[in-house]
């Protein structure tokens, strides 16, 4: 097992590695998970958040590698969730007499609802002093759930910032420049696209909450400690809670025939040809989360489907349900709809409606092709993605 990690002096990494979680609430985790808790041994022995019921033994282990469990004085649960509070149960049973606090009221009352446990409400502004050392709470409601909190210690310059800045990442390094830097990036971007996306309004709130605090260390609940690319992490924070695109193009698809897929082809060639990056992805074969790494900085996003017994196809009526959970309400992003039919063409108006109500600004009216399409139909729709990427550039 690993060691609990020193991060900074009598601060300590406990927690859990989930080495072989592969899915969390529908989402691949191909990296597994690590649900970090952080101890603080100061004059009150603190603890901050816990760690998945399932990991509750090795997280106490952990914490018993530094101090008697019994004697930890405050738990600090910055969210209820029961990735980050399964082991709170175990905790109050250890140590009766630890007060715990979370945000109040939804994070005290979400405590109660899970646990039966009555904890002690803060709030923006309220600071508990451990002894050297001052603890500051912020609420950071909405990022991702009502109870939301970050707590920041300015003695250390430690954010222990819960979800936020988190990664999906089972490792036994624990900071940031210690791991391959393009995989912690990519994990923190499919958790952001994954899980924070539609909160941009709230993270940009909390950003502005946290501006010009002189951060050393952010502690995150999942995944690695940024210590080295704290600014790089906040940039990224910034750009994707403001929705900023790309110039790129995410062609997604699925087809029986090949005819929904040669559109889709042709579709995605037309975006290369005009100098945007495009990434062709055939949803039955990609996980919907892995969908949305790709498109949730791209400006162009074209969905296809031909139509199976009057409907879309169910692996493309899936991602546009994922997609339309987690689709912020902003026409920022062009779309287009299209598709193969019979006699009908159900599918791909489906797949346009779907579009249009999630505020896609639809570059075109549906693209409905009878069977197999021509090479002649294949040319139109080359120049009508040409004509697409000229407009969205003038
Ligand atoms: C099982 C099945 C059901 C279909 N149902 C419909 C339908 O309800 N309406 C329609 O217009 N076409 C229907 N079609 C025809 C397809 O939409 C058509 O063959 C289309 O070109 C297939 O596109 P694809 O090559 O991208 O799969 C059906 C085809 C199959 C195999």
């Amino acid at each position: 097992m690993l060691n609990a990690i020193e991060i900074s002096p009598k601060v300590w990494w406990v927690g859990g590695l989930d080495w072989s979680e592969r899915h969390f609430h529908g989402y691949t985790t191909e990296r597994g998970i690590t649900y970090n808790a952080y101890l603080i041994m100061d004059e009150t022995i603190t603890l901050i958040d816990t760690a998945k019921s399932t990991f509750t033994d090795e997280f106490v282990q952990r914490i018993s590698q530094v101090v008697d469990p019994a004697k930890i004085e405050l738990v600090v649960t910055n969210h209820v969730e029961m990735d980050h509070s399964g082991s709170l149960p175990a905790i109050h049973r250890l140590a009766p007499n630890a007060r715990i606090v979370a945000s109040a009221p939804a994070g005290v009352n979400e405590i109660r609802a899970h646990y039966g446990i009555e904890a002690e409400g803060v709030k923006t502004g309220d600071s508990i002093c451990i002894g050297e050392r001052t603890l500051h709470f912020v609420q950071t409601p909405m990022v991702h759930w009502p109870d939301n909190m970050v707590t920041w210690c300015p003695e250390d310059g430690i954010l222990f910032s819960n979800d936020a800045f988190g990664q999906h990442f089972a490792t036994t390094k624990r900071f940031d420049d210690e791991n391959d830097l393009c995989e912690v990036y990519k994990q923190a971007k499919k958790y952001y696209a994954n899980i924070v996306w539609p909160y941009g309004a709230q993270v940009q709130k909390a950003m502005a909450a946290l501006a010009g605090l002189d951060i050393r260390l952010i502690a995150p609940s999942h995944g690695v400690i940024w210590r080295s690319h704290i600014p790089e992490i906040l940039e990224k924070y910034q750009a994707w809670s403001t929705y900023q695109t790309e110039e790129k193009a995410v062609v997604v698809f699925d087809s029986m025939w090949h005819s929904t897929e040669m559109m889709a082809r042709e579709i995605c060639d037309a975006f290369i040809k005009e100098g945007v990056t495009a990434q062709l992805i055939d949803v039955k074969h990609t996980h919907i989360s892995d969908i949305m790494l790709y498109l949730c900085d791209a400006r162009y996003v074209a969905c296809g489907s031909p139509t199976l017994n009057s409907n879309m196809m169910p692996p493309m009526a899936s991602f546009l349900t994922y997609l339309r959970g987690l689709s912020p309400k902003n026409d920022q992003r062009i779309g287009i709809a299209f598709g193969s039919y019979g006699w009908a063409p159900l599918g791909p108006k489906q797949v346009y409606a779907e579009m249009e109500n999630m505020k896609f600004n639809m570059a075109c009216p549906v693209i409905a092709q009878q069977w197999i399409p021509s090479e002649e139909q294949l040319s139109e729709l080359q120049a009508t993605v040409a004509k697409i990427v000229e407009d969205a550039r003038a």
